[in-house]
């Protein structure tokens, strides 16, 4: 057995990205940009003001006579003019600030008559602007290739001024679920031997929201050569293959048989981590195809610490980005673990992380709750709540 470190590497290295493709500014959420992304333009582009009320100079606002309001600046729609000592100019939020005025004092603290202004004391230190190019300055680097494209990345792409964005094509992903005792979910309550095929399940939505295309989806029956030329058709329509149970030693297992004649070369199998042992992975031409034990506790967690990973390799993020842990408290005791690396699934609480009740991995009622992964070391003595433990989101 391998540990999950030297696993990851080895994927990590294994992976090239597929190529990019310019996509509108709507369509980018979830996927990786290709390329840095720099800005086009200093901003904000001027000084500007960050609330409603009145560009004056500070010197002038503190003394107790009325100012004469000369003009007004909108957001585009500034005041060309130049604000002289016995001048105030009627600002809004985002509004140019104007030459000669070097403080903005908020609506509430002043009193306008006609054309006339005055202030009352106490509007404080703040001079209320926001000062050009104080965000962020042209040619400055906003997104760096292979970052993920968030809600708040794209921020930062469309403050970049961008109507297209270079991404990363989204891999097509085909996803085999192995087992003669699943069928899909909806029909199993009316065959006492049935299983629902929940972990393939999982595992499309994981990986669809890694930015995933699920252009193949299928069970399999353990019937190796059914299998073998399910393979075959999934490595024809798809850039990388998912294939759920079978990973094990028992004499139905034909997970890895099944890619035999497709000249899949095995990278690793077996590692030595809990839930997740069986866990293989290979390539088959340049063709990512990862086995995923069928327990489903072990295939949402093994679908989240090696597929998330590998699509965002796929798609020219850093894989090892998506397993990076913090350091979070414990909500509740936490019990020894074995000689493996373990995965506790656990839920968030108020008081911190807590283990979910349930630990085996063929349970399947707890994992709606969980949404941390506690990393734990082999041979991981107990640990107590309030104390700190390295964790990822599940
Ligand atoms: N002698 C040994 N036996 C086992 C070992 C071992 O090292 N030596 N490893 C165990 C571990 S750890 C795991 S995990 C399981 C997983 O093995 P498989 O990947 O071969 O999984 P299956 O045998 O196909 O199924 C196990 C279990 O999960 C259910 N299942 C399978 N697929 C699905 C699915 N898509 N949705 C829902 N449930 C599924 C299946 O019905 C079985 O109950 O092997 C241990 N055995
Ligand atoms: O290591 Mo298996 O994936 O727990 O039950």
């Amino acid at each position: 057995m391998i540990g999950f470190d030297e696993a990851l590497a080895i994927l990590a290295r294994s992976v090239t990205a597929l190529d990019s493709e310019i996509v509108p500014l709507d369509q980018v959420a979830g996927r990786f940009i290709a390329q840095d992304l720099q800005a086009r333009y200093d901003a904000p582009r001027c000084d500007v003001s960050v609330m409603d009320g009145y560009a004056v100079r500070a010197n002038s606002a503190g003394q107790d006579r009325p100012l004469q309001l000369t003009s007004e600046s909108r957001p585009g729609a500034p005041f060309a003019g130049h604000v002289a000592e016995s001048n105030a100019v009627r600002i809004f939020t985002g509004a140019p600030v104007p030459k000669g005025a070097d403080i903005v004092i908020m609506q509430e603290y002043a009193q306008a008559s006609g054309d006339t202004v005055r202030f009352s004391e106490g509007w404080g230190p703040a001079r209320h602007i926001r000062r050009k190019g104080s965000d962020f300055r042209e040619g400055e680097r906003l997104l760096a290739a292979g970052a993920r494209l968030t809600p708040q990345a794209i921020i930062a792409a469309a403050a970049a001024d961008r109507a297209e964005l270079d991404v990363a094509h989204r891999p097509r992903l085909a996803l085999i679920a192995t087992g003669d005792e699943l069928v899909p979910p909806g029909e199993a309550h009316r065959q006492p031997l049935a299983q629902p095929d929940t972990a393939s399940h999982a595992v499309a939505a994981l990986a669809s929201r890694m930015g995933a295309e699920l252009v193949l989806h299928v069970r399999g029956r353990d019937d190796r050569e059914a299998l073998a030329t399910l393979a075959a058709q999934a490595l024809e329509v798809a850039d990388c293959v998912v294939v759920t149970g079978g990973a094990s030693v028992g004499d139905h297992d034909h997970a890895r048989p099944m890619f035999a004649e497709t000249g899949m070369e095995l990278l690793f199998s077996r590692i030595a981590i809990k839930p997740g042992k069986p866990v293989w992975f290979g390539k088959a031409g340049s063709k990512p195809v990862l086995g995923l034990p069928g327990n489903p506790g072990s295939a949402l967690v093994t679908a989240r610490l090696f597929l998330q990973p590998l699509l965002a390799a796929m798609q020219g993020g850093d894989p090892m980005a998506q397993i990076a842990t913090m350091p979070l408290r414990l909500g509740a005791d936490l019990e020894a673990n074995g000689s493996r690396e373990t995965f506790f699934r656990a839920s968030a609480t108020p008081q911190g992380l807590v283990p979910v009740s349930n630990q085996v991995s063929g349970a399947q009622a707890v994992l709606a709750e969980a949404s941390w992964l506690i990393r734990r070391p082999p041979h991981a003595p107990a640990a107590s709540a309030g104390c700190l433990v390295e964790a990822l989101p599940l």
